[in-house]
């Protein structure tokens, strides 16, 4: 029964690292079950190869409960899902991905945000408002993860989201859902709003929303 969530995980990062964004290693998900715990991909494995035994199994302390390959490790970024699990008690997927679009859309970013274009696309993240004014929180990428993790707290802490998903300059996005279903469209979303953006950029278009 409890395997069964890592079948979601690993057809999606099949899937994302067929389009280019879990390559070399990169990215890392995980699901939550009923009890709390959560598989979480392990440290260093190519993604787009994935098997059962790639994944160990974490409560929310961030212990190992199951380790189907001994001295596997879990994701160096383990304490961002972790953050992201206690910021939103909802959560059941957390989805970090690597894309080019990220990190030149983190670079083109002026402050700590990313403001989205009001398109479509956003209803889909769960934005249904008339020319919405959203954004996505932009985080430094500190070499020590779990300063980022700590980061993401603090800012959450304070700050509803207006949309599920975070950028980490220089690094990639994540997000999170009440299903690895949804969690999956939450990624290609935003990865095509970061798309978007970047042609918008190389046509000179002005997507402020107040033009
Ligand atoms: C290609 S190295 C990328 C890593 O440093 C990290 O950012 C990442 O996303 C994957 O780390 P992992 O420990 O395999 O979960
Ligand atoms: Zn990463």
């Amino acid at each position: 029964m409890s395997g069964d969530l890592r079948s979601d995980l690993i057809a999606a990062a099949k899937h994302f690292y067929d389009r280019g964004w879990m390559v070399g290693t990169a990215g890392n998900l995980s699901a939550r079950l009923p009890d709390g715990t959560f598989w979480i991909t392990a440290s260093g494995r190519a993604k787009g190869q994935l098997t059962e035994e790639d994944f160990i199994r974490m409560n929310s302390d961030g212990a190992i409960v199951e380790q189907p390959v001994p001295h596997s490790r879990p994701s160096a970024e383990t304490s961002i899902h972790l953050a992201v699990y206690n910021c939103f008690p909802d959560a059941k997927a957390c989805y970090h991905v690597h894309s080019i679009e990220a990190n030149l859309v983190s670079r083109l970013a002026a402050g700590d945000a990313v403001p989205l274009p009001a398109i479509e696309m956003l209803k889909g993240l769960g934005v249904w408002e008339e020319n919405p004014q959203v954004a996505i929180p932009l985080f430094a990428n500190y070499l020590e993860v779990p300063k980022i993790a700590k980061a993401i707290c603090e800012f959450f802490a304070i700050c509803a989201p207006s949309v599920p998903a975070l950028l980490i300059r220089d690094h990639g996005i994540t997000v999170w859902a009440d299903s690895p279903a949804a969690a999956y469209n939450y990624v290609e979303i935003v990865e095509y709003i970061f798309r978007y953006t970047i042609a918008a950029h190389k046509l000179n278009l002005d997507l402020r929303w107040d033009s």
